[in-house]
């Protein structure tokens, strides 16, 4: 079971590809919601929003307990950046920068080679943050030019772009047959 955090951003859209793969998820929205889950899914919108939300709904100190602890998780553009934070999940060790590549306007898509998936995977950046200065026990999965966009270190899976907003679940299927399983 994988739930889906669901205060704001891009939620259906996780919920449609982990349907599509046949994996069983719910939405998190209060603490009673993460017993049982064997994994997470932290979507794009905008993290500051989503932070005080989960302070609202005192999620926060919960899920970083649960990451912290092992908890499988997949963020991705606003749930990189939570990962990323040092005041907020504290999970991946770089320097994480925030619409990194412009505003909203200077949204692209672009294809991304990764070593995990025999073709290119079309990402959509919104917004994107991207990593720099990681850490050497972070996994870069994929760059453009010098900026990490999607990375992983142990339990834990993220990217700049919006997987979910394709019809592309192989970065999906990678979260639950390499981190969940
Ligand atoms: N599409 C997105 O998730 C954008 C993330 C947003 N720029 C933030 O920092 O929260």
């Amino acid at each position: 079971m994988i739930g889906v955090l669901s205060l704001q951003g891009a939620i259906s859209e996780h919920a449609n590809a982990l349907n599509k793969l046949g994996v069983e998820n719910k939405p998190i929205l209060n603490q009673a919601d993460l017993a049982g889950i064997d994994g997470l899914i932290i979507p794009g919108g905008e993290s500051t929003a989503i932070k005080k939300l989960m302070t609202y709904n005192q999620l926060f100190p919960k899920i970083k307990e649960l990451i912290q602890a092992g908890l499988p998780t997949f963020g991705t553009c606003a749930g990189m950046v939570l990962l990323s934070q040092p005041e907020s999940f504290n999970m991946l060790k770089a320097t994480v920068v925030r619409n990194g590549f412009g505003r909203q306007q200077q949204s692209f898509e672009e294809s991304l080679h990764f070593d995990a998936l025999a073709d290119p995977f079309h990402a959509i950046f919104i917004r994107a943050p991207y990593l720099t200065d990681v850490s050497a026990d972070i996994n870069v999965l994929a760059k453009i030019n010098d900026k990490a966009v999607a990375v992983s270190k142990d339990h834990v899976l993220a990217t700049a772009f919006h997987p979910e907003l394709t019809d592309d679940c192989r970065l999906h299927e990678y979260f639950i047959d390499h981190f969940v399983h």
